[in-house]
């Protein structure tokens, strides 16, 4: 089943158009990611999601819920992650599950989340005197606590130390195993990467791609990279003519190839002609950076 569907979504801003027709689907119990350079539109597109912005144009549904006219239906089945700045600092963690419960009518058991995200020590602990992480956490749980279908959660990890960040993705895979559809943005490669089973990459308001993080690495026009010791006695000007190179470049003392699989089959096969063995050679696959690169021509952050 469909968990959320956007179709031909369009916002305009002071007569600039920010997302200019977005279409997506998410399946029930798929973690699905957007990408996108700063100012993509990827926060209007959830906002809309979120029923916090009206669309210009389009169609949105979540559980086949409107999210504009269905309010409280909405809110039945959608859980979203609050900013920092949303929480009053002197609340303690226990205090703000309470006051988040009351908004629903059968919210979920509150212990029960509190343990399950480590938040039972910090119960009296006030919001301001808790570490990045340990927010993170208290915001999962207040996304948690209507029991929801569906969660949005917009810039999760930004701010965390790695080993933070790493507890982040284990809680959201969490969510996904206990069943609940998750909306992801990020502007972290590895974060998409290792969370995401698809991501759309958006762009300008449009969306770029969309695919498995795997199908979007395969997109790339340099799928592999081939690099080996500068000294090796091959003819540049051989490299490049391997089918499928995209480029290559000496870096660090290594000569390096980009190119695709049958680059790197043509690639082997000219070290047989020449009888010529390759120092330090590695062949490595390239990274949903170097896809998004190609992408959108801009890195993230
Ligand atoms: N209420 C608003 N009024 C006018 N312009 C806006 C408004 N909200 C967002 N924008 C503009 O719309 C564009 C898209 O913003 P949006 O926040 O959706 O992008 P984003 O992809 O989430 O960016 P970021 O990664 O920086 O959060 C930006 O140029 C932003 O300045």
């Amino acid at each position: 089943m469909t968990a959320i569907e956007v179709q031909g979504l369009h916002k305009t801003y002071g007569g600039r158009k920010v997302v200019d027709g977005v279409s997506f689907d998410v399946g029930e119990g798929e973690i699905f990611g957007i990408l996108g350079p700063n100012g993509a539109g990827k926060t209007t597109t959830v906002e809309c999601v979120e029923g916090l912005r009206t669309p210009d144009e389009g169609r949105v549904r979540v559980c086949g819920y409107d999210p504009t006219t269905q309010r409280s239906e909405l809110t039945g089945v959608l859980g979203v992650q609050l900013q920092e700045s949303e929480l009053q600092a002197r609340l303690t963690v226990r205090e703000a599950l309470d006051l988040y419960a009351s908004f629903y009518e059968r919210p979920a058991d509150r212990h029960a989340l509190a343990e399950r995200l480590g938040l039972l020590p910090h119960l009296r602990t006030r919001f301001g005197k808790l570490s990045g992480g340990q927010k993170q956490r208290v915001f999962i749980a207040l996304a948690l606590l209507g029991d929801p279908r569906v969660v949005v959660l917009d810039e999760l990890t930004t701010g965390l130390d790695p080993r933070a960040r790493r507890e982040a993705w284990e809680l959201v895979e969490s969510i996904r195993d206990s069943g609940v559809t998750v909306l992801l943005v990020t502007h972290f490669m590895e974060e998409a990467q290792r969370l995401c089973d698809r991501i759309a990459v958006l762009d300008r308001g449009r969306i770029a791609a969309l695919d498995t993080p795997e199908g979007l690495i395969g997109r790339s026009a340099a799928a592999k990279e081939i690099s080996f010791a500068a000294g090796t006695p091959l003819d540049p000007a051989d490299l490049r003519a391997l089918p499928g190179a995209a480029s290559v470049a000496t870096k660090d003392r290594r000569t390096i190839v980009s190119g695709t699989e049958e680059t790197v089959a043509a690639f082997v096969s000219l070290l047989a002609r020449r009888g010529v063995t390759a120092g330090q050679l590695r062949v490595a696959d390239a990274t949903l950076d170097d896809a998004y690169l190609d992408l959108t021509g801009s890195e993230l952050r």
